[in-house]
């Protein structure tokens, strides 16, 4: 079904049809506004139907042509405290050049996230192309990465052994090995792969022509971490001074797999750098050394875009540390079911009576960079964000929202 949106065009408004696209043409054809709005970014020669979940492929029309791209992916999300939320990775958001700045992306917003919540999904993520387009929409940067660079002259290791497990080359193993040691991921802000983010995988793989190889770590038979890695500039490998081999992801279940995985990378012989794009900011990695220069942080950059669709489940579902209870008053434009004032406290958050005060007032998108306890509550109130009737409170807040770890999903999707 079409619905119409009612979005603004510069100061008119305008009706942006949105649908569901299920029929396959109708499906590539909103895949092929997605990477024409996309403008550089490299896309596989696949067809889009086999990396879609049927039912999730949102389209904006102008008449019978679609102009606007929004899809997502049915997976779930650790939160703090280890409950998994049913979750919407966001992907694929484009609109053609020809038809930007009339409302069409925001018709398509309204339209995901509505659904979203309705669909019992109370949280939705994104990696987002530029930071200026989805806080308007209610999502906040929950998580960060940086990258690392390994010089391998400079490691020696801090402890004197791999503490235990083995590492396995399988690189001609594939999702069948990888697929379910992912899907034990579990850390705070862990989003889970859907069958056709693997398929993507496959068909990634599959068109490599270079060298790639995957090593396996396992505990007593048991596989708990994978490197993927491949070799960069391979065209003078022979006589470059600088040999690099790029990790294309490391997924680490415990330290023993962590340690012994980049045990096996920095014991590669010939490889003088190792780098890896993505690690989480609390990263045990410069520790692993006696010399923590030997590694080089790269900057850090937003990784999860949160968006909580639906505020009581979303607050409900997560753990708090030990403080007394805040009234947080809420406030959501898009979605304005999700209005009102939470009471937060260690045994958990409710919605609070119609009239109860609020303590603090936040928006729903700086909820969202808190929600994970990656945004301290101190920050935002210094950065003129959030509003504080009681200093106290913020502070209560920060204990209520502290986490051990900071928020990592690891995968892009
Ligand atoms: C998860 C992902 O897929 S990330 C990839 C996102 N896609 C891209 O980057 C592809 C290239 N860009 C595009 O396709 C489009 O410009 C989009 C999707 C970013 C925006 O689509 P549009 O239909 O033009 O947005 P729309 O007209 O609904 O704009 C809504 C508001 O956002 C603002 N806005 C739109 N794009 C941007 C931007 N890139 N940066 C800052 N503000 C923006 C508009 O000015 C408007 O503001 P207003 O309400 O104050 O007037």
């Amino acid at each position: 079904m079409v619905e119409q949106g009612g979005d603004r065009v510069g100061s008119a408004r305008v009706e942006v049809p949105v649908a569901v696209v299920t029929e396959p043409e109708l499906v590539r054809e909103a895949y092929t506004v997605f990477k024409r709005a996309m403008a550089g970014l490299e896309f596989g020669p696949f067809d889009p139907v086999e990396v879609t979940e049927p039912g999730r492929f949102l389209a904006a029309y102008d008449g019978a042509r679609i102009v606007g791209s929004a899809n997502s992916f049915a997976t779930h999300l650790t939160v703090p405290g280890g409950a998994r939320l049913p979750h919407a990775a966001v992907s694929q958001v484009g609109v053609l050049p020809t038809h930007r700045r009339r409302g069409v992306v925001t018709a398509l917003m309204r339209k995901q996230l509505t659904d979203a919540a309705a669909a019992g999904e109370p949280v939705a993520t994104l990696r987002a192309s530029e930071g200026g387009i989805y806080g308007r929409f209610g999502y906040g940067i929950a998580s960060h990465v940086r990258s690392a660079r390994i010089d391998r002259r400079k490691v020696r290791f801090a402890a004197p052994g791999a503490p235990g497990g083995s590492v396995r080359l399988a690189d001609t193993d594939g999702v069948a090995v990888l697929a379910p040691i992912a899907a034990r991921a579990a850390q705070n802000g862990a989003v889970s792969r859907a069958d056709v983010w693997w398929r993507k995988w496959e068909l990634r793989s599959a068109e490599h022509t270079g060298p790639s190889y995957l090593a396996v770590h396992s505990t007593e038979g048991v596989d708990d971490g994978y490197v993927t890695y491949r070799p960069l500039d391979t065209a003078g490998w022979f006589t470059s001074e600088n040999k690099t081999i790029e990790v294309t992801e490391l997924v680490a279940l415990n330290p023993a797999a962590h340690q012994g995985l980049w045990r096996h990378l920095l014991e590669l012989d010939l490889v003088d750098t190792v780098s890896i794009g993505t690690l989480a900011l609390d990263d045990p990695l410069p520790l692993l050394f006696t010399d923590e220069r030997a590694v080089t942080l790269g900057p850090v950059r937003d990784e999860s875009w949160l968006r909580l669709t639906d505020v009581p489940a979303a607050l409900g579902a997560r753990t708090y540390g030990e403080a007394a209870p805040v009234h947080l008053a809420v406030h959501d434009a898009l979605l304005p079911q999700n209005d009102g004032v939470y009471r937060i406290g260690a045994d958990g958050a409710v919605r609070a009576a119609a009239g109860t005060p609020a303590q603090v007032t936040v928006s729903v998108s700086d909820l969202a960079a808190t929600y994970l306890g990656g945004t301290r509550w101190w920050r935002l109130v210094a950065a003129g964000r959030v509003q504080a009737a009681e200093p106290d409170a913020v502070a209560r807040l920060d204990r209520l929202f502290a986490v051990d770890r900071e928020p990592y999903a690891g995968v892009f999707f």
